[in-house]
């Protein structure tokens, strides 16, 4: 069986958006003054810059038929850029069964510009789509490639919960736990930039949404890069009594000795990875202890070669892998693997930042059932297709 074409297609929506707010989702932007507009007033955008309301879809044919689908949503037209011009030759014409070689392949031959961001983002949906043929080539879905069921059921939890009025948040808890779920992922508001009034407002946010999940639940944090060192110190102690599973991306990801200081700060797990790439970024981590739980996505981190090695190395040290976001990328990475205990899952709801896009493009994510997903052990490889409802609000450019 040989590679015999690559193709990718950037899909931007046009339809309907949620209108951005103010204070929606902490972010690394809301350090950064906008010059041009007073972004800390009430109803600026600063997360304008992580919404992701564009995904390059990657399709590679073998010589006997097999289509296997990737997808990247990090830069989706660069990522699109660097699979036809840097990728696409050196996969072309090669047996999809040599993943590991192609996989080095990639990324050795990319390692002047590409070993972080979207260089690994590019080589991540070509290896995803690898993965998708094989498994599709043998019968079998690829969790059974990479070491099979370790869970009857995948637990999941709800990931929303975006900063907005505390009775809205406190609804929107409440109609997720009606619907089974047991773990719960919140967004703070605010950071250094909103001084100590932000402080009481994150503060309140939590306690709302504990009153309405309990402490039978679990209780995640979202910070998205939104602090520093020296606000999250301040915070951290304040944050303990809510007992929250884990605090995530206090900082910007480059600051690995920034994350060390915190995670021994408080009895505070902190977690992170969505935006580090490579087995080594996560050595890295690992070995200075700088996080407490691992959030790889595999759609960004090198793909489900990568992101197999990372499960690994995880497991070595005895860190928890929880990968960013739902989906079937994902999805199999967990099934497969005894250190990865739960899966992040977004609902489906009308395009807002850009992670619930997936679910407009994809068919196949399973729908969560009482707060637990399950994968079907007779769908081979990746278990997706492309969906056709949506085509007509969607530009797609080859
Ligand atoms: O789901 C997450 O962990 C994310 O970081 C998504 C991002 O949009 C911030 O909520
Ligand atoms: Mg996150």
């Amino acid at each position: 069986m040989k590679i015999k074409s690559v193709r990718a297609r950037v899909y931007e929506w046009k339809g309907k958006t949620v209108p951005p707010q103010g204070n929606f989702c902490s972010n690394a932007m809301d350090l950064v003054y906008d010059n041009k507009a007073n972004q800390h007033a009430a109803g600026a955008d600063t997360m304008n810059t992580f919404r992701f309301h564009c995904w390059t879809v990657v399709e590679v044919e073998t010589d006997d038929g097999i289509v296997g689908l990737g997808n990247v949503a990090l830069a989706p037209r660069i990522a699109k850029a660097i699979i036809d011009e840097y990728l696409t030759p050196l996969v072309l014409g090669q047996d999809p069964w040599d993943y590991e070689y192609l996989n080095q392949r990639m990324y050795r031959a990319t390692q002047a510009w590409g070993r972080k961001g979207v260089g690994m983002a590019a080589i991540s949906a070509i290896d995803i789509a690898i993965w998708d043929i094989l498994g599709k080539s043998v019968g079998k879905p690829v969790f059974k490639l990479l070491g099979g069921r370790t869970k009857e059921k995948i637990p999941c939890y709800y990931s929303k919960l975006y900063r907005t009025d505390l009775k809205e948040m406190q609804a929107e808890a409440q109609k997720f736990k009606d619907q089974g779920f047991k773990a719960f992922k919140m967004r703070f508001g605010y950071g250094p930039a909103h001084g100590q009034l932000g402080v009481v407002e994150n503060l309140k946010s939590v306690e709302a949404v504990r009153e309405v999940i309990g402490y039978d639940n679990d209780l995640m944090l979202e910070c998205y890069m939104g602090w520093n060192v020296e606000y999250a110190k301040r915070i951290l102690p304040k944050l303990e009594k809510y007992q929250p599973r884990w605090l995530e991306e206090p900082v910007i990801a480059d600051d690995i000795d920034g994350y060390a200081e915190l995670n021994q700060l408080t009895s505070i797990p902190i977690s992170g990875g969505e935006h580090e790439f490579s087995l080594y970024g996560f050595k890295q981590l690992l070995d200075r202890k700088a996080v407490s739980v691992v959030q790889y996505d595999t759609n960004r981190v090198g793909g489900i070669t990568m992101a197999h090695k990372i499960n690994a190395l995880c497991e070595a040290y005895s860190v928890p892998v929880i990968p960013h976001a739902g989906q079937m990328h994902n999805y199999h990475l967990t099934m497969s693997s005894l250190n990865c205990p739960i899966s992040e899952y977004f609902p489906i709801f009308d395009v807002e930042v850009g992670n619930e896009l997936f679910y407009y493009i994809f068919d196949g994510d399973p729908a969560a059932e009482n707060g637990f997903l399950q994968l079907d052990d007779n769908k081979p490889g990746l278990g997706l297709s492309l969906k056709t409802e949506y085509l007509e609000h969607f530009t797609i450019t080859e």
